[in-house]
């Protein structure tokens, strides 16, 4: 199969299963990228069906403070998209799950987008996710996404009015990334979206998988959210379990969390 139509059939195999996807987020080279190869690794080992990795940004408008710090650690430590797509390559030796890179609009901009295009698939990335990008002006970014076999997966929130919802959902591939909170990424004590008519709204316009991601806090969170979409995303709690590691690996402390969000899942 081609790079395109993994992510789409990954969820959907699992939606016919009755069973739950599990997106784990990571900021890429936060501590170091061996390390996020090493993490990759382990969160694939223990239930998680889709990973996706954060090109750090100077200014990532839709971070909370977890992710911002994670960011400014990465870039800290010298974290660049060239490095980033070696990364993929090394967690692509031996994993074959779908990986979807995060990133703000200017470092690709800056990279060349059909460069980018081309040498993310080629490293092994299936799917964009591009936060700061208005739908707008996402049409050369999608050809280009498109034409090297990528999802260029689109956000859309509680606010997104239907017309948008329509527009949105028509031009989408892979799943449609459901934010759960008008607000910015970061585990919160509750989600107080009616998850159940949002996604149902969405679910009106198209038949792609449906993601719920920001502010699931933990496993019995991310139970209570799968119950209204086909996939949950984690990143905030993820990256705070390795940034909070200490002494114990921080492979081993993501991949414990991804394996009791795997579990809460399972047993919905
Ligand atoms: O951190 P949270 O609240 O669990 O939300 C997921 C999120 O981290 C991940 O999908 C993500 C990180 N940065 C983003 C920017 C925009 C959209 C999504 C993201």
């Amino acid at each position: 199969m081609s790079a395109q139509g993994l992510i789409t059939d990954c969820l959907e195999k699992l939606r016919s299963k009755g069973r739950k996807g599990l997106i784990a987020y990571i900021t890429a080279g936060d501590l170091n990228l061996a390390a996020t190869v090493e993490i990759a690794r382990q969160m694939f080992a223990n239930g998680a069906d889709v990973i996706e990795l954060g090109i750090p940004f100077s200014d990532p408008l839709a971070d909370g403070p977890v992710i911002q710090q994670a960011s400014c650690r990465a870039l800290a430590a010298g974290v660049d998209l060239s490095g980033i797509l070696h990364a993929v390559e090394n967690i692509r030796r031996d994993c074959p799950q779908p990986i979807i890179l995060m990133g703000y609009y200017n470092p690709l901009y800056q990279y060349g987008i059909r460069q980018f295009a081309g040498d993310a698939a080629a490293a092994g990335v299936n799917g964009l996710i591009v936060p700061d990008l208005p739908f707008e002006e996402s049409a050369p970014l999608r050809e280009a996404a498109l034409e090297a076999g990528l999802d260029l997966i689109p956000l859309v929130a509680p606010t997104t009015t239907d017309g948008r919802l329509h527009k949105i959902t028509k031009a989408a591939t892979g799943f449609i990334y459901c934010v759960s909170v008008a607000g910015v990424t970061g585990a919160r004590a509750e989600i107080k979206t009616d998850l159940a008519a949002f996604t149902a709204r969405v679910r009106c316009h198209t038949n792609l998988p449906l993601a719920v991601g920001f502010g699931i806090a933990g496993p019995e969170q991310a139970a209570r959210a799968a119950v209204h979409c086909d996939a949950v995303v984690i990143g905030s709690a993820i990256v705070k379990a390795i940034a909070e590691s200490g002494m114990v690996s921080p492979a081993v402390c993501a991949a414990g969390l991804v394996e009791r969000l795997r579990f809460a899942l399972d047993t919905i």
